[in-house]
């Protein structure tokens, strides 16, 4: 059985614990996940290419970026800049930029990635499905943290690892989105690799991240009944 990965989405921690929290999560996650809003692709601001340099001073693992914003160009170069691990892109703002800015993301060493809203069906990304790193699936609207689950999107999952397992593609499969005790169970059934955690499956939990930590693996354990580690 092939473990799962957690990606805490860093938007959603107590930035007054900033050090404490990345320094414990270093020893148990296998990447943190960036939300980069612009306020106009979604109604929020969030992180910004400045927050990756601040955790880069402290931690050592890939870091993932979420871009919600309407003109990719403009962030995707930065980024580069940054050698940020993982550059992820929005399918719905990537028609007449898809081959380029996966190209221009790859040609520097990284890796690229699309994401889906709940209400993008995956034949939209079909014509470069071949070339990306990652595909991930909005489970929620995106923008604000704490939305509900939106159950439909787990089709998506299940349709993906079928069509990577036909085709041999290399894409790995994540999820982002109201991951929690209250839906481990049902994204389990669906599998993908990646887990994005945020308020609701981890930092909401508690004042102290490693009793946080601890309920979050004790939750996921309970509802799939799969052993972690
Ligand atoms: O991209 C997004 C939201 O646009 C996510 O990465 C959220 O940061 C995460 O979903 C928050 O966690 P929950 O509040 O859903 O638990
Ligand atoms: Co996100």
């Amino acid at each position: 059985m092939k473990k799962v990965e957690f990606s805490p989405s860093l938007m959603t921690m107590d930035l007054d614990q900033f050090k404490e929290q990345i320094t414990f999560l270093n020893d148990h996650v296998g990447s943190y996940h960036i939300d980069i809003m612009d306020g106009h692709y979604v109604p929020n601001i969030t992180l910004s290419p400045w927050f990756i340099q601040e955790v880069r001073k402290i931690s050592n693992l890939p870091l993932s970026a979420h871009l919600m914003v309407t003109n990719p160009s403009f962030w995707v170069q930065q980024l580069v800049d940054l050698k940020c691990e993982w550059i992820c892109m929005h399918a719905e703002v990537l028609d007449g930029l898809a081959f380029r800015l996966i190209d221009q993301i790859q040609d520097a060493g990284l890796k690229a990635g699309v994401v889906l809203n709940p209400e993008t069906p995956i034949d939209t990304i079909f014509p470069y499905i071949d070339l990306v790193d990652k595909i991930t699936i909005m489970t929620v609207d995106p923008g604000f943290a704490g939305q509900r689950f939106i159950d439909s999107t787990l089709d998506k999952i299940v349709a993906l690892r079928e069509l990577r397992e036909e085709e041999g593609y290399r894409y790995v499969i994540e999820m982002d989105g109201s991951s929690s005790r209250k839906t481990f169970k049902k994204i389990d059934a669906a599998g993908p690799d990646i887990y994005i955690v945020g308020r609701s499956g981890l930092f909401g939990l508690s004042e102290d991240i490693e009793t946080s930590w601890k309920t979050m693996c004790q939750d996921y354990e309970d509802m799939t009944q799969k052993v972690l580690s």
